[in-house]
């Protein structure tokens, strides 16, 4: 793995900005595996900047998110759509239908797995997957336990993780309790994957990713066996690794 120590969550963001830059410049069509959650949103405000400023186009890009909550409409503020649109989709010209996100309100749960995992394969498979990591050390939403041979599938979310997303709804209970995500096996196809890593409270975590034994109960260790990784993470973030 490629360790990348950034002075803060600024220059995190504008390295991670970077990096999705190089991928769109290198590659014509490029496949984007995007996240959701708190660290991506100063790389989406970089990527946006850059748009803006003519410097950078999605128009032959196509994008699939990792997850999405089960049952709240696609409208609802807090859903992964709605958090990529508002963060980077309304913001750059990425065409509507090369955006993806499982749909967490099909009538068949099961069968959307299927489909989105249809369609990944379709689109020829993620070039680069972004990714973020959870205190437990999931990615995705796959908590700890999930088989890494797992694909697209349904989870019911760990008690910490809707305590972690809490902080945006109203209250704890307002939290979905499942959602779809793209399996173990679905990330670690991609060619290459980008790891956000930032805040104190995530020390701990980024020292199991890195250095734990390989285990589905700290999910992120899986990225131990992928030959393409890069994290970038703040010294807040790493503090806790050796010579530190
Ligand atoms: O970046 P954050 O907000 O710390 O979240 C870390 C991870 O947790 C999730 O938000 C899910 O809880 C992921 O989408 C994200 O990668």
């Amino acid at each position: 793995m490629d360790m990348h120590i950034c002075k803060n969550y600024e220059d995190l963001s504008t390295k991670a900005c970077a990096h999705v830059v190089g991928q769109i410049a290198g590659k014509e069509n490029s496949v984007l595996g995007l996240a959701t959650g708190g660290t991506p949103e100063g790389m989406y405000k970089n990527l946006a900047e850059q748009h803006e400023k003519g410097e950078l186009s999605f128009q032959h890009v196509t994008t699939f998110n990792l997850d999405e909550y089960i049952g709240l409409p696609t409208y609802h503020p807090l859903s992964y759509r709605a958090y990529m649109k508002a963060h980077l989709f309304s913001k750059v010209d990425l065409s509507a239908v090369n955006t993806h996100l499982p749909d967490g309100q099909a009538a068949d749960l099961t069968a959307e797995c299927a489909r989105y995992e249809a369609l990944l394969r379709d689109a020829g498979g993620v070039d680069l997957q972004v990714l973020g990591l959870g205190h437990n050390g999931h990615i995705g939403f796959n908590e700890p336990g999930t088989p890494f041979s797992s694909t697209t599938h349904i989870v019911e979310l760990d008690e910490k993780t809707r305590e972690a997303n809490a902080r945006y709804f109203e209250k704890k209970s307002d939290v979905p309790r499942k959602a779809i995500t793209m399996g173990i096996e679905t990330i670690l196809a991609a060619r290459e994957i980008l790891v956000l890593i930032s805040g104190a409270d995530k020390a701990e975590a980024l020292r199991e990713m890195l250095y734990r034994e390989i285990t589905n109960e700290f999910p992120a260790t899986a990225l131990q066996q992928h030959p393409n990784v890069t994290i970038l993470a703040d010294e807040q973030a790493a503090k806790e690794l050796p010579g530190q």
